[in-house]
C-alpha cells in the first residue's frame, strides 16, 4: 500500500520551538522526509510562562489560543516553502498544541493545549487533527504521556526488555516487553532551563557544561526527592503545573533553613552551579530509579535531553548494568508521533494507550478540522 504523507506539529513543556515534520506513513512504518525547528518568540513564552504561573483573564487564554494557531501555521507554511513540498501531496496535519495546564488527578481532570486547528486549517490549507489528549482523559485515564504507544509502532515487541527514555522538559520512559509500560518520571531539562536562564540568561546549558562546575548539594537532592510524584504508582503523568519555578524556590528555601542533611550535618552556602548540578541529578536519579525498577537490558535516550552528554553520562553512572544509548531522530520523534496520531485517526484506528494511561478502553483519539 503507498505511504501517506502527513505534517506533525509539536511544542513541548521546554518551549524551545516548535518542532514540524513531514512523514510518509503506512501500517507498519513513519519515515522522516523533513524536519524544520521553527523558533518560538520570547515574549510568547513570557505570556505563557505567565498564564501558567499567575492569574489570567479569559480574553488571554483566548489570544494565546489564537497567537499560537497562527505560529504554528507559520512553522508549516515555512517547511512547505523550504521543502518545496507539494500541499496536494500531503494528507493532513498532526498538531499537539500548546499544553497550558495538564490536571490528571482531582474531582475534574483535564489537559489544556492551545493553538487554535482551525487557524492552522484555514492557513495552510491543509486537514488538520488535534486535541488528543481530552478522549483519553474521558474515558478515565491520564490523558499523558503518549509517546509510549508510538515507541511500541517504532520498536515492536522485544524479547529482552528495552526501555526508551524521552528526555523533555518533562521526561518520560516506556518499557517494551510484553506488556506496554510508560509513564513521566518526573522534570527533564524543564528546572536546568529555568535556572541557567535566571543566572546565565541562556535558554539551556549546553551540554551540561555549566552543571559540571558545580557539585551535588544533597540536602537539596533529597528534599526534592521527597516530593510525593516520585514515590506515585503509575499511571502517572505531569507538568509546568508541577515542576515550576515555585516548587524549586520552596525546596531552595527548605534546604537553607532547615541547612541539616540527613548526616546531621549543616548544609554548605548553596552556589548558583552547585544547584545546576543536583537539578541535573535530580533528572538523572529521577529517571534511572525508574528503569531500574524493570531491570531492561538497555535505555534508549531521546528528547532535547539526550544531547545533554553530562546527564547521559551521568544517567549511564547510575545504571551500570544497562547499556545506555541514544536513538535516531532523537529530536524529531514527537513531532512524527503528533503525524502518526493524525494517521490514525484518519483511518479510525485506535490507540492503543489504556495500559500506559490507565484510560477504560482504547479509543479513537483527536479531532478533525477541515
Ligand atoms: N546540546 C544540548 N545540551 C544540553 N541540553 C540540550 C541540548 N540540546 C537540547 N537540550 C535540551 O533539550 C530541551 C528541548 O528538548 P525537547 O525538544 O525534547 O523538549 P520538548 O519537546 O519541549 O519536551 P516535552 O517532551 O516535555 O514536550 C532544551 O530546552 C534543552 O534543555
Ligand atoms: C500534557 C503534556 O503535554 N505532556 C507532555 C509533556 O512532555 C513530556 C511529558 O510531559 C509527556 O507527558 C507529554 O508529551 C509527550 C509528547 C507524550 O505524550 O508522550
Amino acid at each position: 500500500m503507498k505511504k501517506e504523507r502527513y505534517i506533525g506539529i509539536m511544542s513541548g513543556t521546554s518551549l524551545d520551538g516548535v518542532d514540524v515534520v513531514l512523514c510518509a506513513i503506512d501500517k507498519s512504518s513513519c519515515d522522516l522526509l523533513a524536519s524544520y525547528e521553527h523558533p518560538f518568540p520570547e515574549t510568547l513564552k513570557e505570556e505563557i510562562l505567565h498564564a501558567i504561573t499567575s492569574t489570567v483573564t479569559l480574553k488571554q487564554i483566548g489570544e494565546l489560543d489564537h497567537k499560537l494557531g497562527e505560529l504554528f501555521a507559520e512553522a508549516v507554511n515555512l517547511l512547505i516553502d523550504k521543502e518545496d513540498i507539494d500541499r496536494k501531496s500531503i494528507t493532513a496535519i498532526g498538531s499537539h498544541g500548546q499544553t497550558l495546564w495538564h490536571q490528571p488527578e482531582g474531582e475534574h481532570p483535564f489537559s489544556m493545549q492551545l493553538g487554535d486547528p482551525n487557524i492552522i486549517a484555514a492557513r495552510t490549507g491543509l486537514k488538520v487533527v488535534a486535541d488528543f489528549r481530552r478522549k483519553d482523559m474521558a474515558l478515565g485515564g491520564s490523558g499523558a504521556p503518549f509517546a509510549p504507544a508510538f515507541h511500541r509502532f517504532l520498536l515492536g515487541k522485544n524479547d529482552v526488555p528495552l526501555c526508551v527514555g524521552n528526555i523533555g522538559g518533562i521526561a518520560n520512559i516506556t518499557l517494551l516487553g510484553e506488556e506496554l509500560i510508560g509513564y513521566d518520571t518526573g522534570p527533564g531539562n524543564m528546572l536546568m532551563d529555568m535556572w541557567i536562564k535566571k543566572h546565565k540568561s541562556v535558554g539551556y546549558d549546553k551540554d551540561g557544561r555549566w552543571a559540571r562546575e558545580g557539585k551535588i548539594v544533597y540536602p537539596l537532592l533529597e528534599s526534592m526527592m521527597e516530593d510525593a510524584y516520585f514515590g506515585m504508582a503509575h499511571p502517572k503523568s505531569t507538568g509546568r503545573e508541577k515542576f515550576n519555578e515555585k516548587w524549586l524556590e520552596d525546596a531552595l528555601r527548605g534546604t537553607s533553613t532547615g541547612s541539616v542533611n540527613t548526616q546531621g550535618t549543616v548544609a554548605e552556602p548553596v552556589e548558583a552551579e552547585d544547584v545546576q548540578r543536583t537539578l541535573l541529578e535530580l533528572t538523572a536519579l529521577s529517571l534511572s530509579n525508574e528503569v531500574l525498577k524493570f531491570n531492561p537490558d538497555m535505555l534508549l535516550l531521546c528528547g532535547g535531553g539526550a544531547k545533554n552528554g553530562f546527564l547521559v553520562e551521568r544517567i549511564a553512572a547510575l545504571m551500570p548494568n544497562v547499556q545506555v544509548g541514544v536513538m535516531e531522530q532523537a529530536d524529531s520523534l514527537e513531532a512524527m508521533m503528533m503525524a502518526w496520531l493524525a494517521y490514525k485517526r484518519l483511518h479510525n484506528e485506535h490507540v492503543d494507550l489504556k495500559e500506559v494511561t490507565g484510560a477504560f478502553q482504547n479509543s479513537i483519539l483527536g479531532g478533525v478540522y477541515l
